[in-house]
Order: C-alpha cells, then structure tokens, then sequence
C-alpha cells in the first residue's frame, strides 16, 4: 500500500494522491510535460531544477529506469506527478523501477491524481508554485506555508547552482551515428562547451561529429576560454531566469567580439540574444514537451520539436543585428535567432531531443560549418 501524498498550489487547490517516491515536502513550480516518453531524461534534465513536472501522458514508469538514459549524473526536478504508476515495468533495459530510482535520489512523486484537471488549472492560470508533501505525516498548512518561501523562478539565477564543480573532457558519442559520421574535415575542431546545466546528450552530438569537447564551469570568464583557443564556443541550456546571470552575458558578449562561432540551446539561447541587447521574458505556462512544431523562417519547413523553457526572447526586442530564424507554431513566439553580423546562432528547442524527434538535429551541423568556415578577422 502506498503513503498518502498531497500537491498543493499557490492558488490553494489541493489534490490527494498516492505516494510512488520518496518520503518528505518539496516545493517548486509546477509545470506540465507532453511528452509521451522520456520520463527519465525529463526528470534528470538540469533545466527541471526547482520545478515539479507534470507528465500529461497517463501511464508512467511501464518501463523502469537504467544508468545510460540519465541526461546528468541526477535527478533535478524537484517532485513528479502523474495519473497513473502501472502495477508492472518491464524492459530489456530496466535495471531499478521508477520508485526504486526516485527513492533513491529522495524525489519525492505523486500519482493518482487526475493530471487533465491539473493541466487545465496551469494552462488556464499559468505555472504554479506549488509543494509535493509525502509520507505519514502529510499536512496541508505545512505544505501552504513550504509555498510561501518559495519566490518562484523569476529572477533566479540557477544556472551558477547547477554548473559542473571544474573543467573535464568529454567524449562519449551516440551510438547511432557511430564512427562513419565523424567527418574528416571536423575531427580537428575544438568545442568550448559552457555548462549552465548541460545535458548529456547535446555533448555526445558534439562528440560524435568529431569534435574535441572541453565543459567549463557556468562562471568561467572569457578570457580563460579565449586561451583554450577553441575553434568555438558553445552554450547550453538551464533552468532558472537568465537575466540574473550577467557573469554569462558578460563572457558571451567578448566571445562573440572575437568572431568566434557560438551555437546556443535554450537558456544558451536567451543568454545570447540577451547579451545581443535582446529582452527575455516570463512565458504564462511555457513550453515542455516532445511534440512542438516550429517553422524554420527562411525555409517554411515545419518541424517537430523537444521543447523545455519557461522563459522567452522578446520577438519585438531584437537588435537590427539580430534576426528571427524559427518560430512556435503553437504560440508564434520566437525559437530562434542568428546574428547577422558574427557567425552566432542559437534556437530555444531542444536539437538534441532526449527526449523527442530529431528533426532539428541538423543545428549541430550548421555549427560544424560554421567552424569550418575561414575566420573573419
Ligand atoms: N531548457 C532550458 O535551457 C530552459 C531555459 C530557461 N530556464 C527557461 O525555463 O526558459
């Protein structure tokens, strides 16, 4: 029999469920996720940390958990919530049920609420603080309380929280491009990766295009990079707000001087338009989700998506230098930019789609060419 368990949000709505995690109170914001796989990789994506995810996909955990599909070495969201935990998970992958994972890494779950109710409340009145209580001694006053001091995400910088301790090496590829997609040409090229809550995944692309990828910590100024003498510069994703974190903006900014080629994902994305003099902004509900379409403006081409932000560029606060290159065509809001006159670009999806379709992918070969191109002085 499972422990009670409650999500409380701020506007005072309370669900009663069952405990499938571990015992105890976490707070967070409470946003909702449409993928209908992947719940590993979400829940141990970065830029989850300091939110509780909703997975609008009914039926949760049928197949288990194992060490490869982390997309960092934890969990970061800080509570789950789903309708239903199946009775039996079963995979020829499986190494530890997703109780047994959760428990573990003390993330506290909820299931057998009725998550179609819940989406409606947070599409209706956007992302919610809210608290997950689990265990014996679940209390509603306990819960509200934990909600008050939490101020939500706007303008919080955690990108600084998350980042990696010092510098490493990586080099794991994807299985699935193998070695044949290493392209000669590209083998030489060196990858400063800025690691603001990287996933796994975006380093193993890097890598498998035969790339030499070195992580620096969130806070490392540009001209440490600079002396590394990369062939270019990479921004990851992140959770939190990206405008408090002007130690990023400000290194981007000289990077960008230099004429170096910077290829930006998500929080990456914002941090360049924002260090271009672009505006972000708070999105109501954002986007999370394996199933997005954006168009590609140049082309028309429509594409299918991973999306993870709750944070936007302004599309009306671009600088003449700036220009719009992908746009939701869910909501119209901007997916991308270029520079137009410094070889930078970034999108606000997720290219490396773990999980999601891959359609995007081939932003990872844009930045190759663009690293293969001769610098400009
Ligand atoms: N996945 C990300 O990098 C998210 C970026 C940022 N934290 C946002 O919510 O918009």
């Amino acid at each position: 029999m499972n422990k009670p368990a409650l999500l409380v949000l701020e506007d005072g709505t309370v669900f009663h469920g069952a405990s499938i995690g571990a015992d105890g109170c976490s707070v967070g914001e409470v946003v909702f996720n449409t993928a209908l796989t992947g719940y590993q990789e979400i829940l141990s994506d970065p830029s989850y940390a300091k939110q509780i995810v909703t997975l609008t996909y009914p039926h949760i955990g049928n197949v288990g958990t194992n060490a490869e599909d982390d997309e960092s070495a934890k969990v970061y969201a800080s509570g789950l919530v789903v309708r239903d935990l199946p009775q039996l998970a079963s995979n020829w992958r499986i190494e530890k049920t997703l109780p047994q994972y959760l428990r573990e890494q003390n993330v506290v779950a909820i299931a057998d609420i009725d998550t179609r109710q819940l989406t409606r409340l947070l599409r209706d009145k956007g992302a919610q603080r809210g608290c997950i209580m689990a265990g014996d001694a679940v209390d509603i006053e306990v819960a509200k309380a934990a909600i008050d001091g939490f101020p939500g995400l706007q303008g919080m910088d955690l990108a600084k929280e998350v980042t990696t301790a010092r510098a490493y090496e990586w080099t794991e590829t994807v299985w699935k491009l193998g070695e044949g997609h290493a392209q000669a040409s590209n083998l030489t090229k060196h990858v400063v990766a800025y690691d603001f809550g990287v996933k796994r995944n975006i380093l193993r692309l890097l890598a498998s295009r035969g790339c030499r990828v070195t992580v620096v910590p969130a806070q490392t100024p540009a001209e440490q990079v600079l002396a590394m003498n990369p062939d270019g510069v990479f921004l990851s994703n992140g959770p939190g707000d990206p405008e408090p974190c002007d130690y990023a903006i400000a290194a981007i900014r000289a990077i960008i001087e230099k004429k170096l080629p910077v290829f930006g994902i998500c929080l990456g994305h914002q941090l360049l338009a924002l260090a271009s003099g672009a505006k972000t902004e708070k999105m109501k509900f954002g986007h999370h989700g394996a199933n997005h379409p954006v168009q590609e403006l140049a082309s028309g081409r429509v594409m299918i998506s991973s999306q993870n932000h709750g944070f936007a560029v302004s599309a009306d606060s671009l600088p003449a230098n700036l220009k719009p290159t992908y746009v939701s065509l869910f909501d119209g809001s901007l997916q991308g930019i270029a520079r137009t006159d410094v070889p930078a670009f970034s999108f606000q999806g997720h290219p490396e789609a773990s999980p999601g379709p891959h359609d995007v992918e081939s932003l990872f070969d844009v930045f190759l060419e663009m690293m293969n191109q001769p610098r400009s002085a």
